[in-house]
């Protein structure tokens, strides 16, 4: 049986004030056997990590630099990240492949680097509303593994998170038939490259709108073990039912 994972990814959003949402979401979830990871930003890492120490809620980061360390101003490396406690890190999200230029070759790279710092990388593959439209989204989805997704895949120390980057923070969210289309052909990718048993247990996450009022429709699709969640992650209260979808499906 697979894991079921809920990320929560707070982006360039929060101050240590937000660090209470931590708080309340571990009073409002109580106990679980799904995992649940936040990912706030890199300066609130060590503190999230202190706040969330007597919690089931795991801390990520949002990005990590390809390399050990050197000469990078305002990088950080994926050990610096291990080093605040933290457990996963997201990488090669659309916004970072649009706002940086980074490519599938550098989002190979850091997955090599959080792999060798003993992060959990929770790869962020998506199609932009124009592929969508003219029909090339697997196509986009198999070049986006192939290219950042290094052999070494296990079970434990990658996740894939299926993000359009149209449903991104627009409300709009593709249909739970396309939904299960796409989490099924990554899925096939997975165990066409890695194997059955490796590509069987590496969790799929949904990622674009996802909402207290949808995620129990979108958890419905077979291959979609949990959801990497953005605005509906920054309040508790927004969460937590998400959280218990996951937990009922
Ligand atoms: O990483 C999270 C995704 O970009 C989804 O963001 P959203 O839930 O605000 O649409």
């Amino acid at each position: 049986m697979r894991r079921k994972l809920a990320a929560g990814n707070w982006k360039m959003n929060g101050t240590g004030a937000a660090l209470e949402e931590l708080d309340e979401l571990s009073r409002m979830i109580g106990t679980t056997a799904l995992q649940v990871v936040i990912c706030p930003p890199a300066p609130l890492l060590y503190r999230a990590c202190e706040a969330a120490q007597d919690s089931i809620i795991a801390i990520g980061g949002q990005d990590c630099h390809s390399a050990a360390a050197g000469a990078h101003t305002g990088d950080i490396s994926a050990a610096m990240i291990a080093d605040t406690g933290a457990q996963y890190v997201i990488l090669g999200h659309s916004e970072r492949r649009a706002d940086h230029h980074e490519s599938d070759a550098d989002i190979h790279a850091k997955v090599k680097a959080a792999w060798a710092a003993e992060l959990t990388a929770i790869l962020c593959i998506g199609e932009t509303a124009e592929q969508q439209q003219s029909g090339t989204t697997l196509e986009i989805l198999a070049t986006q593994l192939a290219g950042s997704l290094p052999d070494a895949v296990s079970a434990t120390n990658t996740v894939i998170a299926y993000e359009p980057v149209w449903a991104i923070g627009t409300g709009k969210v593709p249909s739970l038939e396309q939904i299960a289309e796409t989490h099924d052909f990554i899925r096939d990718t997975l165990i066409t490259r890695f194997g059955e048993t490796t590509g069987n247990a590496v969790p799929l996450l949904y990622g674009g709108s996802v909402k207290p009022d949808n995620a129990e429709t979108i958890f419905r699709a077979e291959n979609v073990d949990g959801a990497l969640v953005g605005g509906a992650s920054l309040k508790a209260s927004d969460f937590a039912p998400i959280i218990a979808a996951l937990d009922r499906a």
